[in-house]
C-alpha cells in the first residue's frame, strides 16, 4: 500500500513547511508517501463559499482514481487514539488496497460530491484547525502510527 495526502494551496508558513518536510521524510522511511498540493483557485474573491467548495471538490475528485480508498479529514469525523489509528492503518494494509488517500478540505470544508465519494471521515479533534496546520498533524500521526506498528520508541518518548 502507499499513502497520499491531498491538500489545497501551498503552505504559507516557512516554519510549518520545515516541519511538514521533516515528518514527510521520516514517514517515507516506512511507506511510499506523497503530499499532493492542489494549487489555490484563482479569483477566489469573486466566488461564494459554495462555489469555492464546488470548484475545490471538482479538483480533488480529478485526483482520485477508482481504486483509491478515500478518507476525509473532517472535524465531524470519527475520532481515534493514536494506537487505534495505527490499528486502522494496519487494517487498511491487510485489505490489500493500493492507495490510501487522505484529503484536507479548503477553508470552508468539502463539497457534497467529495463527501459522497469518501469511504470514511476522521477527526483529529472536535476543534477546528487551519487547513494548513492539519497537514502537519496528520502526517505526524501517520508517522506515529507506523512507529507504533513497528514497536519503536517514538510514541513512548
Ligand atoms: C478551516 S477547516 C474547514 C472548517 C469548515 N467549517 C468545515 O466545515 O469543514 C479546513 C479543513 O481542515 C481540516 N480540519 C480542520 N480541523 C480539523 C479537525 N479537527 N479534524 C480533522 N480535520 C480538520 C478539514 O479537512 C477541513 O476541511
Amino acid at each position: 500500500m502507499n499513502i497520499k495526502l491531498i491538500a489545497i494551496g501551498k503552505t504559507d508558513s516557512k516554519p510549518l513547511q520545515i516541519l511538514i518536510d521533516e515528518y514527510t521524510k521520516r514517514l517515507s522511511f516506512y511507506i511510499k508517501f506523497d503530499l499532493e498540493i492542489i494549487p489555490d483557485i484563482k479569483n477566489v474573491k469573486n466566488l461564494s463559499e459554495a462555489q469555492q467548495k464546488q470548484k475545490e471538490g471538482e479538483l480533488i475528485l480529478s485526483k482520485i482514481s477508482p481504486t483509491d480508498y478515500l478518507v476525509l479529514l473532517d472535524e465531524n469525523g470519527k475520532e481515534f487514539s493514536s494506537m487505534g489509528f495505527s490499528e486502522e492503518l494496519q487494517k487498511r494494509m491487510n485489505t490489500g488496497i493500493k492507495t490510501l488517500v487522505f484529503v484536507i478540505g479548503g477553508p470552508y470544508g468539502f463539497s457534497e460530491s467529495v463527501y459522497a465519494s469518501a469511504k470514511g471521515k476522521i477527526s483529529l479533534s472536535r476543534m477546528t484547525f487551519s487547513h494548513q496546520m492539519i497537514r502537519l498533524f496528520i502526517i505526524e500521526q501517520i508517522y506515529r502510527g507506523f512507529t507504533i506498528l513497528k514497536n519503536e520508541p517514538y510514541h513512548h518518548q
